[in-house]
């Protein structure tokens, strides 16, 4: 329904800690982003800092072109006309689902039929056709998420707000509303800014995915581009659990001595070509980002079997191919297995077949986060290791 700009906004909280640096985001009518980073990267700050609740300490955010914040202005936060919805659904407990949903409504003078036959609209479009008449500790907590969704939407936002809005849900309601988000908002045409935790729904869902860390954007693209380019090691390491490998690219290929570990140079992608020493035989230190589809793992006994040794530390099932997590020279690595799966404690032959090189790359020791002897990520889900890497993109 709306555009939205971010035009190098600050915010710098009174105890001086710098939640959001110089964000530049310019957000097309009608687009799905999501927003991504590790815990305490400044993503609800963003959110919130639309929203109206947070003030930007510079720069400027506008809704259609109209500034809604600044240092100096700021609109209040029932005149953006935002819809929002969070993790925990606020629904009001002594009213009914249709008068939750019809709430806003109310507010905004609307009455009788009118506003009826809205409410079922709005039910109708989050699949709860005919609840109007139940009571909130009636419905199920998926169903309650959708019923903040329907109020959420019902007077026609410009924009929709969800921070972690489906996190609370188990799977798969989560993936059926998660399905049901994307639809209704193309149909709405709604223009939506979606913060999660989970970067396979943002992956999912959006057009555009923004990652955040320490306040700043590091990337913005559609999935192809942050899952092909990556345009830091951090953003690599973020959202593909790639292992960040310090070595030497030359003509033939990348080189870990620490490892014994070369990749081929033809196999090895390059986000900041820069007309490449190593292409006119020199040779240049820093990082390959290595995710696990790079990681070819074989049986150690097997015919074909090739690479170094490596040792299994976890394995886990998956539907489309078992991940696997090796000891290999010193290092943890993640890789992926189709039709045999390792067991833990087991010696297998590993190969690294690809990665993407980010020259430079003044990487400090918490670069060495997958080394083994390093403390371990303990959601196992990558988001508590951080990785400063030189190079921040901060691109549109
Ligand atoms: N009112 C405040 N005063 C001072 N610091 C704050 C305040 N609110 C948030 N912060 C800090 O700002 C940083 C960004 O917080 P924010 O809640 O935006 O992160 P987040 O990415 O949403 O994190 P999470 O994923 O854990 O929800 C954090 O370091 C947080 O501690």
């Amino acid at each position: 329904m709306s555009s939205v700009r971010f035009d190098a906004v600050d915010v710098v909280f009174e105890d001086g800690h710098r939640a959001l640096d110089a964000v530049i985001l310019h957000i097309a009518d009608g687009e799905i982003i999501a927003l991504v980073g590790p815990s305490g990267s400044g993503k609800t700050t963003l959110l919130r800092s639309l929203a109206g609740f947070t003030a930007p300490s510079r720069g400027r955010i506008s809704i259609d072109e109209q500034v809604v914040s600044s240092s100096e202005h700021s609109t209040a936060v029932e005149h953006r006309g935002l819809g929002m919805v969070f993790q925990q659904h606020a629904l009001w407990p002594h009213m009914k689902v249709g008068e939750n949903i019809g709430y806003p409504l109310r507010l905004a003078g609307i009455r009788g039929g009118d506003r009826r036959r809205r409410v079922e609209e709005a039910l109708e479009m989050v699949g709860l056709a005919g609840m109007a008449g139940r009571r909130p500790d009636q419905l199920s907590g998926g169903q309650r998420q959708r019923v903040a969704l329907a109020r959420a939407i019902i007077h026609e936002p410009r924009v929709l707000l969800l921070d972690e809005a489906l996190s609370a849900l188990d799977e798969p309601l989560r993936a059926s509303l998660r399905a049901q988000l994307q639809s209704m908002s193309r149909r709405l045409g709604l223009t939506v800014l979606h913060v999660t935790h989970d970067r396979s729904e943002a992956l999912a869902v959006a057009d555009r995915i923004v990652v955040l860390d320490q306040g700043r954007i590091q990337q913005i693209g559609c999935p192809d581009e942050l899952m092909e380019r990556p345009a830091t090691g951090f953003v690599a390491q973020f959202l593909q659990d790639a292992a960040l490998l310090h070595g030497e690219l030359r003509a033939e290929g990348f080189r870990c001595a620490e490892m014994k570990l070369q990749v081929p140079r033809e196999s090895i992608s390059q986000p900041q070509d820069d007309g490449s020493a190593a292409d006119s035989g020199g040779s240049r230190a820093g990082v390959l980002a290595v995710a696990p589809h790079h990681v070819i793992l074989s049986p150690a006994e097997g015919d074909d079997a090739q690479g170094a040794e490596a040792e299994v530390v976890s394995s886990l099932y998956g539907r489309h191919a078992h991940d696997v997590e090796v000891s290999w020279a010193g290092r943890r690595l993640r890789g992926e297995t189709v039709g045999w799966r390792p067991a833990p404690g087991e010696r297998v032959r590993a190969e690294v077949n690809g990665g993407v090189f980010f020259s430079g790359g003044d990487l400090d020791e918490q670069t060495q986060g997958d080394h083994d002897q390093a403390p371990e990520d303990p959601q196992g889900d990558g988001e508590s290791v951080q990785v400063p890497l030189g190079h921040t993109g901060g691109s549109q």
